[in-house]
């Protein structure tokens, strides 16, 4: 099973740079993290790789065929949970899941049979019959992520499934994608650094359109190698500190404070450490000049 991007470029009309440039990999099964910041690509990425969006230049391939010319058969393989939007507040969690089987065109035993299994995994059996106004966004999003299985989809597109959700519904979000990957291809959009670092297989780079890295976390970890550091303020220098220098965390104990910052050069005249690299200096260190 792959998913091909071959040169993969989109233009806008009326835009003089494109939203992406040539962008080339090969996706297997297993989750694949794309992490970029806002206006990197992403969403046109994965607009191209649903096929809601033709490319400028390039194809996207599944099993060496180009989706374009793959049409409903592509729809059939595929699952796409979108960003929240406005979610049909009088519908039910159960009705909302037998509309959305119905726009997947499946037939009425599969849905009853496919609505009730994914409630139950996602575990929203127990509130499958409330209104999806009264639904938290947590909820909300477990409730999306089970609508983009119930074709049982072999390509698997998430985009920001743990926007806006609290750290214990991420976690639990998290560990059912990792749980229902096995043998599917997974892509996630995110820009929650710590979900990807968790559970992909490869991490993708997008920033200004173009891949800047596809590798597994602790090769992506390894770009950061050597230039995370921490150094020893005094409080009151806090400030003007992080005015000069990227700080990307800040911590406390009884002798002050240690400033985490990711840099090429280590700076002189203070008292350092050398820290490894997490997923978020890497992203420091590559996207700190994007928006
Ligand atoms: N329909 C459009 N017409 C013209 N330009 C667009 C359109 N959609 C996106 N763009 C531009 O293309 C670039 C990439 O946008 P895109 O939405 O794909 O990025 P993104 O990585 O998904 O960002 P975010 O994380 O903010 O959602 C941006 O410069 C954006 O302004």
């Amino acid at each position: 099973m792959t998913l091909t991007l071959d040169e993969v470029t989109k233009l806008y009309p009326g835009r003089k740079t494109p939203a992406v440039r040539s962008f080339t990999s090969e996706l297997t099964a297993g989750v694949y993290g794309l992490l970029g910041p806002n206006g990197a690509g992403k969403s046109t990425l994965m607009k191209m790789m649903t096929d809601q969006l033709k490319p400028s230049a390039g194809a996207v391939r599944y099993e060496g065929r180009p989706i374009a010319s793959l049409g409903k058969s592509y729809r059939h393989v595929l699952g796409y949970m979108p960003q929240q939007q406005g979610m049909y507040a009088d519908f039910t969690g159960r009705r909302f899941l037998w509309y959305m089987a119905a726009l997947k065109g499946l037939d009425r035993k599969t849905t009853a049979a496919r609505t009730e299994e994914w409630l139950q995994r996602v575990n929203l059996e127990q509130d499958a019959d409330r209104k999806l106004g009264d639904y938290s966004g947590g909820m909300k999003q477990r409730l999306l992520l089970a609508q983009s299985l119930l074709n049982d989809p072999k390509v698997l597109i998430l985009d920001e499934p743990t926007a806006g959700v609290d750290p214990k519904e991420r976690i639990r979000i998290r560990n059912m994608i990792a749980t229902l990957a096995g043998d599917k291809i997974v892509l996630l959009a995110t820009h929650v650094v710590e979900d990807i670092e968790a559970i992909a297989k490869e991490i993708i780079l997008i920033r200004g359109g173009e891949k800047i890295a596809q590798a597994p976390p602790q090769a992506v970890l390894a770009m950061a190698e050597g230039r995370v550091r921490e150094y020893r303020i005094r409080e009151e220098e806090l400030q003007a500190f992080q005015e000069a220098h990227r700080v990307s965390q800040i911590k406390r104990d009884s002798g002050g404070i240690w400033v985490r910052v990711v840099q090429d050069e280590p700076l002189s005249g203070l008292p350092m450490r050398e820290a490894a690299p997490s997923l978020e200096d890497v992203y420091l260190h590559l996207f700190q000049d994007a928006t």
